[in-house]
């Protein structure tokens, strides 16, 4: 606090403050709040980009004023406090923050070009820096400690200077050894050095996109049967946090989550250091310890390399598996990273350059219901236009009458909106950060679901244990009839080039088709009479309906559009029976023979051919004309592994995971995720976890790969 003999002292009373000042000191406030929501307690108020936003109007502010920084102001600091739960750790090696630009387009790479030349005091003659380019991993920042090559303890960073010992939960985690691999002696001599006694190994815990989707969708599951205390996760970042600072490790071991490790801290004794000259090699030599390493590394010289790669990987960022939110730069070489040397929060010869993010805000304009194909009722928020990840969202799923309500989302409400991959924008929370929005947010009508269906009036139904509300009138229900039939005239489907949804409206609003065997009941003149159609596009909708009449049986399977029946599992019924008829008459039991095909997958097919209209449909379609080549199917009976389940657990000595599955599938055999009374057998490798121990409580036989290789021959 302010003493009486600092009379310029920081903290001068309100009064003297300047406008600029005070607005300095809310910025400060508000950042201090959404840090210590953000990592402390794994519940960001608002998204990254707006924290960002913040953030830099502080620097901003502050590079104007350098005298009124303040240690305490969250440019100077990293982090936040470690929570009192865990033991706390002190790091050997203060874990530091890295230097954001967040622009998106080249000057990110050259203005750090730029200062390192400067730095390094190169002339322009002089050759270009080499640099490491990587991902930034939107996950967690861990600090594991090696001791003789056992994992010791693994520390969050925390403020920096001190983390949280949270060893127990990342002991869970199968991508981080528990003890350091020897590398095969290889050709590349220089990676095939022994572990120092001691070594810290500093990466980031993520959990990948769909490893999230589905925690989400179990979330969501449990919250519908009525369970207590569960919720579902904002983003992948802050489910591996929450997993991660978790205090009861049975729950973190069911958080699926992954690592990939970028960098040392502590390396004992010191010359241990020298065992790599470059970023690189450390990298290579990490990896040849067991850490996972990303492939997308790559060495650089250079400022346009650096812009080459940040452009190569936003095109190629939504095919990851996982969520990055930037690239990171680093300078190769370890000498010239000791001479360039640190600021007080990050290092000089680092740089993050940050991508559009996929988190923003926006207004909800209005909560609108839609009918799906199969008659499920979804909540879609109308959104104020907002770019998020890439592109401008207008519309965004709130999946659920509990989610909407969970969420509580108003119509008028600022919500965070995420757009990650390729999976829908959804409504992630509602800010409710300021005490305006609050009482807004309050004074608005709640959201609820409607009972009965929006497009035809049908009751709109929640089965038990079902957390959604179906429309019951089937193909009344102009929706569903109409996304059926768009449904089934897809590309992926018979296709029926030229049929999309303007057309399917009108034919359905005007009641000429209702069930898809009127569609080819079409003739030229019900078309050609139709507003706003030219003859000869409805010629070409009949030719195209023509051709759609040769199909597969894949094709036809698929575009029926039985609830659980996708591309895939249509492609196996297929090949297995080799004949409609032979499907339309099985039974769960010869069902479940096929690969891919489960118990409720099974009984949806079973109900779906059980149904007289959807027979008759068939058979309609069928005197239409509507045909394909049917064979007696692969039917797997014959095959030395026929009728048995194979769970795998662990590494295999000589096969790979989907190696070791392809062979049980090919010889007839199916391949389960998860071990139950019905496993014939599981394959175990080394570091086989709950799996084995769940075979060996059920008495199911456990096989090593040699076992395996003998049943296959
Ligand atoms: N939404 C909010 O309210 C809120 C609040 C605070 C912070 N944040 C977000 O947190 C971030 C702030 O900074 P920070 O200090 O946590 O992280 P940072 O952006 O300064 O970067 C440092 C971190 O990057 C990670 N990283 C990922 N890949 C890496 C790689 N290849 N090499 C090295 N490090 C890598 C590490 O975890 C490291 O700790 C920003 O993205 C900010 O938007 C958000
Ligand atoms: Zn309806």
């Amino acid at each position: 606090m302010a003493t009486p003999d600092h009379p310029r002292d920081l903290f001068s009373a309100p009064d003297e403050a300047t406008p600029e000042r005070k607005h300095l000191d809310a910025l400060r406030a508000e950042l201090h709040r959404h840090a210590h929501s953000y990592y402390v307690l794994d519940a960001p108020t608002v998204p990254d980009a707006e924290y960002d936003r913040l953030f830099q109007e502080l620097q901003a502010l502050e590079a104007l004023h350098p005298d009124w920084v303040t240690p305490d102001s969250p440019t100077q600091r990293v982090g936040g406090k470690p929570l009192d739960a865990f033991a706390s750790v002190r790091h050997a090696v203060p874990m530091l923050s890295i230097r954001t630009e967040t622009d998106t387009e080249s000057s990110g790479a050259l203005a750090f070009d730029t200062r390192i030349r400067k730095e390094l005091e190169l002339t322009e003659a002089e050759a270009a820096v080499e640099y490491v380019a990587e991902l930034k991993f939107d996950g967690l920042a861990i600090n594991l400690r090696y001791e003789g090559g056992v994992l010791v303890q693994a520390a969050t960073r925390g403020d920096g200077e001190n983390g949280e010992d949270v060893t127990q939960n990342i002991r869970t985690v199968g991508q981080i050894p528990l003890r350091l691999q020897l590398p095969k002696r290889t050709a590349a001599a220089h990676i095939t050095v022994e572990f120092p006694q001691v070594l810290e190994v500093r990466g980031e815990v993520y959990m990948r996109r769909d490893d999230f989707e589905a925690l989400n969708e179990r979330q969501r599951a449990r919250i519908a049967q009525g369970e207590k205390g569960e919720k579902t996760f904002v983003n992948p970042r802050n489910a591996a946090a929450g997993a991660v600072r978790q205090l009861d490790p049975s729950i973190a071991a069911q958080r699926p989550l992954s690592f990939f490790a970028y960098g040392v801290g502590e390396v004992a004794p010191k010359n241990a250091g020298s065992l790599f000259a470059t970023h690189m090699e450390l990298l290579q030599t990490l990896k040849s310890w067991g850490f996972p390493v990303a492939d997308e590394i790559r060495v650089v010289r250079g400022a346009d390399a650096l812009v080459a790669f940040h452009q190569h990987i936003a095109q190629t960022r939504d095919q990851l598996p996982y969520d990055i939110d930037g690239v990171v730069y680093k300078v190769n070489s370890l000498a010239l990273q000791q001479r360039l040397g640190f600021v007080s929060r990050e290092p000089r010869w680092a740089v993050a350059h940050k991508f559009p993010a996929q988190e923003q805000m926006t207004t909800v304009l209005a909560i609108d219901v839609q009918v799906g194909r199969t008659g499920k009722l979804t909540p879609v928020a109308k959104l104020s236009p907002v770019f998020v990840g890439g592109v401008t969202v207008t519309n965004a799923t709130l999946h659920n009458e509990d989610e909407a309500r969970r969420k509580d989302v108003r119509v008028g409400d600022t919500v965070i909106v995420r757009r990650a991959g390729d999976v829908i924008p959804e409504v992630v929370s509602v800010v409710l950060d300021q005490p305006e929005q609050k009482s807004a947010h309050e004074g608005r009508a709640l959201f609820t679901m409607p009972r009965t269906c929006p497009v035809c009036g049908s009751a709109a139904v929640r089965e038990e244990g079902e957390a959604d509300y179906r429309c019951t009138g089937g193909l009344f229900c102009n929706a569903q009839c109409k996304q059926a039939i768009l449904h089934f005239a897809q590309r992926r489907a018979v296709e029926i080039e030229g049929l999309g949804d303007k057309l399917v409206e009108q034919l359905v609003d005007a009641n000429i088709i209702r069930t898809l065997p009127d569609l080819y009941r079409l003739g030229f003149t019900a078309l050609a009479s139709l507003e706003r159609m030219a003859d000869k596009s409805a010629q070409n909708i009949v030719d195209a309906l023509e051709k759609s009449k040769h199909t597969t049986l894949q094709r036809f399977l698929f575009g029926l559009g039985i609830r659980h029946v996708g591309e895939s599992t249509a492609k196996a019924l297929a090949r297995h029976f080799g004949a409609l008829d032979a499907i339309m008459d099985a039974s769960v039991e010869q069902l479940l023979q096929v690969n891919d095909v489960g118990p409720i997958v099974a009984h949806s097919i079973r109900t779906f051919f059980e149904q007289p209209h959807n027979r008759e449909v068939v058979e309609q379609l069928r005197a239409c004309g509507i045909r394909w080549e049917e064979g007696t199917g692969d039917s797997d009976a014959a095959k030395p592994l026929a009728g048995l389940t194979f769970v795998l657990t662990g590494t295999l000595p000589t096969l790979g995971r989907d190696d070791a599955k392809d062979r049980i599938e090919a010889a007839g055999g199916k391949v389960s995720g998860s071990v139950s009374k019905k496993t014939s057998y599981v394959v175990a490798g080394t570091e086989a976890g709950s799996k084995l121990t769940r075979a060996q409580e059920l008495g199911v036989a456990i096989l090593d790969e040699a076992a395996l290789l003998e049943m296959l021959k």
